[in-house]
């Protein structure tokens, strides 16, 4: 597997559909000329995000223009396209899901992740947010091959679970973790970055976080920064700029991978005689 060229486009997301739809197509086409070959989008970039507004703005993705509008911006700019996510009407039962679809240059769709953690928190002073008022949780971890390599897909709160990375990394020997996300101004500041460092270096790998640009507009204010972190846990590249629209640019390479578990080979030495069983922790205490 050879490095490749990832760009994070810190989308600006309004009310209007289309307008979104189409600054999404541009800035992929942009970050392709610019020499991305995997090119990412931000949590909820169709919509607004907010309970209220997923209803209005998901669509069935047998018929999805979101979708469509995703394969031909794949295929024209010839890139592996990780479509942040947009409200999906499940085309059975009518329920509704956060999901980021994957596309190949071809523009064939290779991977489809409901968000599995749905943001349910509240937070005293800072936030409360009821994701699951109007959508359902996913169930079922992703991992796409790609041109590229194996990439695996979380959405948002799905960063918070340490499992999805670890069985990606572990047993699916995924070269990146892609979270499409849309943190906020109180738990962005708290654990945005340090998730984002967590997951990598707990896990050695690649992990991406692309979020919209921090407008104001339509209500819920994103925190930005999104953000590439090397399996050693350093942030390598980084948005500056939180209010504009923003496309970060940064190259997954499988030798700094390499590097760092030589470096520090904890893939090797766990201990799972250890871990698990009825001795893991003996009565005296040692
Ligand atoms: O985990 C957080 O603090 C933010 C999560 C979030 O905004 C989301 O899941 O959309």
């Amino acid at each position: 597997m050879s490095a490749f060229r990832i760009a994070l486009v810190q989308l600006k997301v309004g009310l209007d559909k289309e307008r979104n739809l189409a600054r999404a197509h541009r800035r992929v086409l942009e970050a392709a000329r610019a020499g991305a070959q995997v090119v990412v989008l931000p949590e909820c970039f169709n919509s607004p995000y907010g309970a209220h507004h997923f209803p209005q703005y998901a669509e069935q993705l047998a018929t999805s223009r979101t979708a469509a509008r995703l394969a031909a911006a794949a295929r024209e700019a010839n890139v592996t396209l990780i479509g942040g996510s947009f409200p999906e009407r499940d085309d059975a039962t009518g329920q509704l899901f956060n999901t980021c679809t994957v596309w190949s240059p071809e523009g064939e769709r290779l991977g489809v992740h409901r968000k599995i953690h749905l943001f349910d928190i509240d937070v005293p002073g800072g936030i409360r947010f009821q994701e699951s008022a109007t959508l359902s949780p996913g169930a079922r971890m992703t991992v796409v091959d790609t041109a590229v390599g194996r990439i695996g897909i979380g959405i948002c709160y799905d960063i918070r679970f340490p499992e999805l990375a670890m069985i990606a990394a572990r047993e699916h020997h995924v070269v990146a973790m892609v979270y499409p996300g849309a943190f906020n101004m109180t738990t962005g500041p708290m654990h945005w970055e340090l998730l984002a460092r967590a997951r990598a270096v707990d896990n050695q790998i690649w992990t991406a976080l692309c979020s919209p640009a921090r407008g104001q507009g339509a209500g819920y204010i994103a925190w930005g920064h999104s953000m590439l972190v090397d399996p050693n846990g350093d942030v390598v590249a980084e948005a500056q700029d939180h209010q504009g629209e923003q496309i970060v640019y940064g190259t997954v390479d499988p030798a700094r991978t390499a590097a760092v578990r030589q470096a520090i080979p904890v893939t090797t030495q766990r201990r799972f005689d250890v871990y698990t069983g009825p001795k893991a922790v003996a009565d005296n205490g040692v």
